[in-house]
C-alpha cells in the first residue's frame, strides 16, 4: 500500500453516509494515492447526527479508527432545519437498514469547519476536500475542493432542476462555487454514466475482502431504489466517481467556467446549477469576470468501475 506519506494526496472527505458514500470511503482507504486526514460529516442522505454515527461505524467496520471524524453543521447556512433526507435511497439508517450496533468510538471535539480550517493551516495549500454531501461545512476557502454537486446541462435527481447535494443547501453551494477556491465539480452529467451493474455486484459478492463483504451487505436497498426510480439494472456510482477523480484525475475531462446555484426561494428551479461555458459568448453580462470552477464533462466509465472494483476486492 504505502507510497511515501509526502507523495500521497491529503484528503478530507465531507460525507453524509449513505451507501455510495460507504463505497467512496472504502475506495479512499484502499487507495495508496491518498492519505485520508479525516472524515467530516454533513446532513444530506441522513441527518448530521446519523452521518457522524455512520462515519464512525464504517471506520470501525474496517479497522480504521485511527482516522478522525468531525461532526458538521445540523442546519443550512440560512439555518433551515427542515432538510430533505434520502431514506428512500439508502434506508432509514443510511446504510441499507442493517441494524448495525452503535459505534464505540467518538467524533473529535471540534466542528467539521474547525477541523477543515485546522488541517488546511497544518498543510497549507495541500489539502483536497472531497465533498460528497451538501456544502454547508465548506462555505469557506480551503485548498482544492472536489464536489459531488450539480447537474450540468442535464436534469437533476430531486426534480428537473436540482441535484440532491445542491438542493440540500444551494446558498452554501453558491458561496463555495463563487469563492475563488480551486474547485472541481462532478455532476450528474458524469455520475449517471458510471454504473455498477448486477454483474459487477456478483463479482463483489464472490470475493472475500472485508470491504466487498460489508458493501454487499448494505447494497440491496440502493439497487432496489435504482430499479424502481430509474428502471436500470445497476446503481449510479456518484460518490465513488467523485472520490476517484482525486485518485486518478485523468479518467475524466474537464472544462472551466462560472457556476451559479439557484436558491430554494425560486419555486421551479431552486437548486438549479447553471454553468457559463467559458468563452462561448462575446457580450459583457452579469456573469463576466466572475470566479470560475472546473467541471467534469466526460468520464472513462469502465475504467472508473474497474478501479473501484480493484480497490475493493482485496484486503490490506
Ligand atoms: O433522490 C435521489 N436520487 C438520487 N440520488 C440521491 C437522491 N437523493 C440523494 N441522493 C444522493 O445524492 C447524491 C447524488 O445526487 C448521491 O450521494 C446519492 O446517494
Amino acid at each position: 500500500m504505502a507510497a511515501a506519506e509526502g507523495a500521497r494526496k491529503k484528503v478530507i472527505i465531507d460525507t453524509d453516509p449513505g451507501i455510495d458514500d460507504a463505497m467512496a470511503i472504502f475506495v479512499a482507504l484502499r487507495s495508496p494515492e491518498l492519505q485520508v486526514l479525516g472524515l467530516t460529516t454533513t446532513f444530506g442522505n441522513v441527518h448530521t447526527a446519523l452521518a457522524t454515527r455512520n462515519a464512525l461505524h464504517l471506520l470501525e467496520a474496517v479497522g480504521r479508527t485511527d482516522i478522525p471524524v468531525a461532526e458538521g453543521s445540523h442546519v443550512t447556512v440560512k439555518k433551515a432545519s427542515k432538510l430533505r433526507i434520502a431514506s428512500f435511497v439508502h434506508g432509514s439508517d443510511g446504510l441499507g437498514n442493517q441494524d448495525f450496533p452503535a459505534p464505540t468510538t467518538k467524533p473529535v471535539d471540534q466542528t467539521a469547519a474547525a477541523f477543515l480550517v485546522e488541517q488546511a493551516n497544518l498543510y497549507p495549500g495541500q489539502v483536497t476536500v472531497v465533498a460528497l454531501g451538501p456544502l454547508t461545512n465548506l462555505a469557506l476557502k480551503i485548498g482544492q475542493i472536489i464536489i459531488l454537486g450539480g447537474a450540468y446541462s442535464v436534469n437533476g435527481n430531486v426534480n428537473p432542476a436540482a441535484e440532491a447535494n445542491i438542493f440540500g443547501d444551494p446558498d452554501a453551494a453558491d458561496i463555495v462555487f463563487t469563492c475563488g477556491a480551486d474547485i472541481l465539480a462532478i455532476g450528474l452529467n458524469v455520475t449517471h454514466q458510471v454504473v455498477l451493474t448486477d454483474t459487477d455486484r456478483e463479482k463483489l459478492e464472490q470475493c472475500d475482502s472485508k470491504y466487498a463483504r460489508y458493501l454487499c451487505k448494505i447494497m440491496g436497498i440502493y439497487y432496489d431504489y435504482h430499479k424502481d426510480a430509474y428502471l436500470i439494472k445497476g446503481v449510479y456510482l456518484h460518490d465513488p466517481t467523485t472520490l476517484i477523480s482525486a485518485v486518478n484525475p485523468s479518467l475524466m475531462t474537464y472544462t472551466e467556467g462560472v457556476v451559479r446555484l439557484w436558491s430554494l426561494d425560486c419555486v421551479y428551479n431552486g437548486g438549479f446549477s447553471l454553468m457559463y461555458w467559458f468563452c462561448r459568448y462575446g457580450e459583457i453580462t452579469a456573469w463576466t469576470g466572475m470566479l470560475t470552477v472546473k467541471v467534469a464533462v466526460t468520464v472513462d466509465a469502465p475504467a472508473v468501475v474497474e478501479l473501484m472494483m480493484q480497490r475493493l476486492m482485496t484486503d490490506d
